[in-house]
């Protein structure tokens, strides 16, 4: 069976800034896999590359063996994907984006109609449907592009930081929902910044730092011991600060 995402000499440079730096990675079918780093450590970008939404230097990706970039639509037709900051459709309201999205996938309207309820009622949007996206709040325009990605019952979820600006309840239905999605037989690449959160969700994860893989595996080989937290730190080389650092910031230094 092919890995459910596999990124190969993944590089993408923004002049020259090398953001992602001849990445590869391997996520089996049937994990959690957290993908995890520093601000600016190239998550979105590798994720980006991995969709089909930025192309590659050189390098590609396959998804259950289709290669995203020579064979989008096969690849494509087999994920669901929550990018980061990307506009959705907001002029529509919430049921009338997953209608149109689940068009675009090809489900039969009437699926559409019962995944619909059944997404808004699990992602607490149930008295939303109708609500014009543009009016939603962060965390709840979070919940219904997940929902899109979910609305035709993918193989592979890709979600750019999925629990971002989502409060505790709704952040709870997500992880059930991920847990359950897993459970049968699909596969959830996520990013975060959270170590708790992907320690308490992920089976297997990657830390990645200006552009490099600097480990990856199952959790426990990744922890290596100690906590998700602490062995991310030594990782990234977490620099504390220094005496007098800010100094000015000290109402007594006034
Ligand atoms: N369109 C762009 N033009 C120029 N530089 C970019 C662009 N997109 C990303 N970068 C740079 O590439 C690097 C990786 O950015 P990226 O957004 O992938 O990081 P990230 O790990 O997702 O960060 P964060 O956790 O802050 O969202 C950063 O140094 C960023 O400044």
């Amino acid at each position: 069976m092919p890995a459910a995402l596999s990124l190969v000499g993944l590089h993408k440079s923004f002049g020259a800034k090398h953001a992602v730096a001849d990445l590869n990675l391997e996520v089996e079918a049937g994990r959690m896999f957290g993908l995890v780093g520093p601000n600016g450590a190239g998550k979105t970008t590798t994720l980006s590359m991995a969709t089909g939404l930025l192309r590659p230097d050189s390098g590609t990706a396959y998804v259950l063996g289709h290669d995203v970039w020579s064979d989008p639509a096969s690849a494509k037709a087999l994920m669901g994907v929550l990018p980061d900051g990307v506009r959705l459709f907001d002029r529509l309201t919430g049921k009338e984006l997953l209608r149109y999205i689940g068009l675009l996938r090809r489900v039969p309207p009437d699926t559409i109609a019962s995944r619909s309820a059944d997404l808004l009622d699990a992602l607490g949007l149930a008295q939303d449907g109708d609500t014009l996206v543009v009016e939603y709040s962060a965390g709840m325009t979070k919940k219904i592009g997940l929902a899109c990605a979910l609305i035709h019952a993918p193989r592979l979820l890709i979600l750019d930081e999925p629990f971002e600006a989502v409060d505790p309840v709704s952040g709870e239905g997500i992880r059930e929902i991920l847990r359950s999605y897993v459970k049968g037989g699909g596969t959830v690449v996520l990013s975060s910044h959270v170590m708790e959160l992907v320690e308490n969700l992920c089976d297997s994860l990657a830390v990645i730092a200006q552009g490099r893989v600097l480990a990856a595996g199952t959790l426990d080989q990744v922890r290596a011991g100690s906590s998700l937290q602490q062995r991310f730190l030594e990782l990234v080389g977490f620099r504390a600060n220094t005496e007098g650092t800010l100094a000015w910031l000290q109402s007594s230094s006034s």
